[in-house]
């Protein structure tokens, strides 16, 4: 295998996942530490664990479990995927993570770039930028469980971490892979233990990609994978075949939203402005799961069989959420709404959907977990960093959307695309 990957979270993968099979990389995405046994036979395998936001054991834990796999596989670079905002807290995860990957591995240096030009987020000097701000200054300030309040990435994997890092810029960069691998060579031989790589375009990821060829650890977001396989096109197919296996079918489409990020609010704004919208009382979650999940379910059927599918969200503004949580506590009612949007996805795959398109990393995950679906096939691109992906063992398609990807018109263009292409007869 020449890439395993440990995500950790369902949106992260499928965005790493998309960029892979995109370059024509065949890819597949197993949800969860596979069975020891589990054969698969692909140049690119993705583990999607939910351990973003776990306790640190866990997420360690689960990372390790996951190498072992991937190692067991020959797997020939390892790529710890986080998220492009970094989304931590000074215990964890990323830092413990890459720590205990790094142990287990042997390795005394790695690198750290969750750089994801396409979409914003560029890192120069060792800080982050998403958008035209550093990230502290964006609305991962307001993030509901890992607020971003600082945009230096030595200063934050050192917070979490057992090391010391250090930064190759944007200007060793420029000068191509020989030059980062000489700089790599000397932050290593100062002690130093996580390289941050600067990387403002594409032009740059392809250069890291080269120059982290032989590292058998790397981390960061789903640019440096673009990078890795634009410096490596050897045996990459054509991404329209890749693409097939992973299409949308044609089934009942229900959209779940559970990201308070800002392009979210706007994404929701939008699609009420035009489709049906049901939206989620944090109380009502809290009260009685189960018995709202429910009612959602009977509101959702009411307004189904326009033009487009009804939308469930939980997505509120800083100032709603602020107020939420204030009262009754940030963990409580993330929890809570995660647990309601388990027990709703239970209902409607029930009830007979068979398409969901969703929201949020945390939010992915839980719906993913809910349909117990073993693993994805990754189809076409709706936006950067968001394919449809198509269920392994059952006939569901899905979008997992990432708090901040997409555009505007995301859950209307999603719907577009899933009636354009849709899955071939016996696909
Ligand atoms: N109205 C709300 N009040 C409190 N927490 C919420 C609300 N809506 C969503 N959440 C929680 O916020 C978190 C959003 O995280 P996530 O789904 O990963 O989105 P993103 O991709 O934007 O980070 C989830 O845990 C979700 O349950
Ligand atoms: O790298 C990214 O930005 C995404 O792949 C990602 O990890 C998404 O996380 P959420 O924003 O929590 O959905």
């Amino acid at each position: 295998m020449r890439l395993g990957i440990i995500a950790d979270d369902f949106t992260g993968a499928t965005d790493i996942a998309g960029f892979l099979v995109a370059n024509g990389l065949g890819t597949i995405q197993l949800n969860g530490v596979p069975d020891a046994a589990e054969t698969v036979t692909a140049d690119a395998v993705v583990i999607s664990l939910k351990s973003r936001s776990a306790p640190v054991e866990q997420a360690v834990a689960e990372s390790l479990a996951a190498l072992e796999w991937l190692m067991a596989r020959d797997c020939e670079q390892v790529f710890f995927k986080y998220c492009s905002t970094f989304d931590s807290t000074p215990q964890g995860n990323i830092g413990p993570v890459t720590d205990a990957l790094m142990a287990a591995m042997g390795e005394t240096l790695t690198v750290i770039c969750p750089a994801l030009p396409v979409n914003g987020r560029t890192i120069y000097q060792g800080y982050l930028f998403v958008g035209d701000v550093p990230m502290n200054e964006s609305g991962m300030r307001h993030h509901p469980v890992n607020p971003m309040t600082d945009a230096n990435l030595m200063r934050l994997m050192e917070a979490q971490s057992e090391g010391r890092a250090g930064n190759v810029p944007y200007a060793v960069v420029e000068r191509g892979p020989d030059a980062v691998r000489a700089a790599l060579q000397e932050l290593k031989a100062a002690g130093v233990r996580y390289a941050v790589l600067d990387a403002l375009n594409a032009e740059h990821l392809k250069t890291l990609g080269a120059a982290v060829s032989g590292m058998r650890l790397v981390t960061g977001g789903a640019g440096l994978a673009d990078g890795i396989c634009m410096a490596d096109t050897d045996g990459l197919g054509d991404p329209s075949d890749a693409e097939a296996a992973g299409r949308p079918g044609a089934g009942r489409t229900i959209l779940l939203s559970g990201s308070c990020s800002q392009m979210t609010n706007r994404q929701v704004a939008a699609y009420a402005a035009a489709a049906p919208v049901v939206r989620v009382s944090v109380d009502e979650a809290i009260a009685d799961t189960d018995a709202y999940a429910t009612r959602l379910l009977d509101e959702v059927k009411a307004v189904e069989g326009g033009a487009y599918a009804p939308l469930v969200s939980a997505t509120v503004g800083p100032e709603a959420l602020a107020e939420i949580q204030s009262r009754l506590g940030a963990q409580a009612a993330s929890a809570a709404v995660e647990d309601l949007f388990h027990a709703l996805t239970r209902k409607l795959e029930s009830e007979g959907f068979q398409t969901f398109i969703v929201a949020g990393g945390e939010t992915s995950g839980t719906v993913s977990q809910a349909l117990e679906i073993g693993g994805f096939h990754i189809g076409p691109r709706i936006a950067p960093g968001v394919p449809f992906v198509r269920a392994v063992d059952k006939p569901i398609s899905l979008a997992l959307k990432s708090g901040n990807f997409g555009q505007e018109r995301f859950f209307f263009e999603a719907q577009d695309l899933a009636r354009a292409a849709p899955a071939r007869e016996g696909q």
